[in-house]
């Protein structure tokens, strides 16, 4: 059965990265999606408004909803600091393979608890199954249509405290238009628009930091 175009990413970065070295692994993935292949990781450009982000709320438990190969998560985890964890959540169940195997590669597996299911299952769980208490960064990149439904969840469940700090992908492209409605006309959300491109492309993209205010 021919590969699928994650499992040629994972076997290019196997071949071409350096195993505990997440930054090659980051380096490998661009490499390739950007002269090979094109793949919807949040890429370089993006990836450093992430970077920013996460190391000025160094968060001490972070959220991912959308692993996909695994390439984001790689970027949040090489920046926690010791103790400090990420969970990312993967619907579809061949990217959540390929992401085990990237995250495990990386050597950031410590600090990384995939979980393979729907963020409408996994986030009322995560209280008591994953003994969360609130969450200090929520990283959005799953299907567009359920950024506005999950950031209602999170509330709901009281994931959210005064300063969590949630950024969403794609704003521009593929749009999440409800969720950008939603958030900056919603007076317990402080948000800030980041304009970018879209990985590997010329195209505008943006992403949105929306900070909670309780
Ligand atoms: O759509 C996107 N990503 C989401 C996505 C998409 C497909 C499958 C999954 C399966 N994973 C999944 C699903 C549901 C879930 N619930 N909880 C967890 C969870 C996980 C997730 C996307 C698209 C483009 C893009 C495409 C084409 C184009 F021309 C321009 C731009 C660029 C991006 O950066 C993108 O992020
Ligand atoms: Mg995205």
């Amino acid at each position: 059965m021919n590969q699928s175009k994650e499992q040629r990413i994972l076997n290019f970065v196997l071949q071409n990265a350096v195993r505990g070295d997440p930054c090659s692994v980051i380096d490998a993935i661009d490499t390739y999606c950007s002269q090979k292949e094109w793949a919807m990781n949040v890429g370089n450009e993006k990836g450093l408004i992430l970077d920013k982000t996460v190391e000025e709320i160094n968060p001490s438990v972070a959220l991912e909803l959308g692993t996909y190969c695994g390439y984001s998560a790689v970027r949040i985890a090489r920046l926690l600091k010791a103790g400090a964890r990420l969970l990312t959540v993967e619907f579809n169940p061949e990217f959540a393979a390929i992401a085990k195997q990237m995250i495990e590669f990386a050597g950031v597996q410590d600090k990384v608890t995939l979980i393979e299911g729907p963020s409408e299952e996994i986030i009322p769980q995560l209280k008591k199954k994953y003994e969360v208490d609130t969450l200090d960064f929520v990283f959005v990149d799953h299907w567009k249509d359920r950024y506005t439904p999950d950031t209602i969840l999170l509330q709901e469940c009281s994931l959210l405290r005064k300063g969590s700090v949630l950024l969403a992908d794609n704003i521009i492209v593929p749009g999440a238009p409800e969720f950008v409605n939603y958030i900056r006309n919603n007076p317990r959300f402080q948000c800030t628009n980041y304009p970018s491109h879209l990985e590997y492309m010329k195209v505008q993209d943006a992403m949105e930091k929306a900070v909670f205010l309780g």
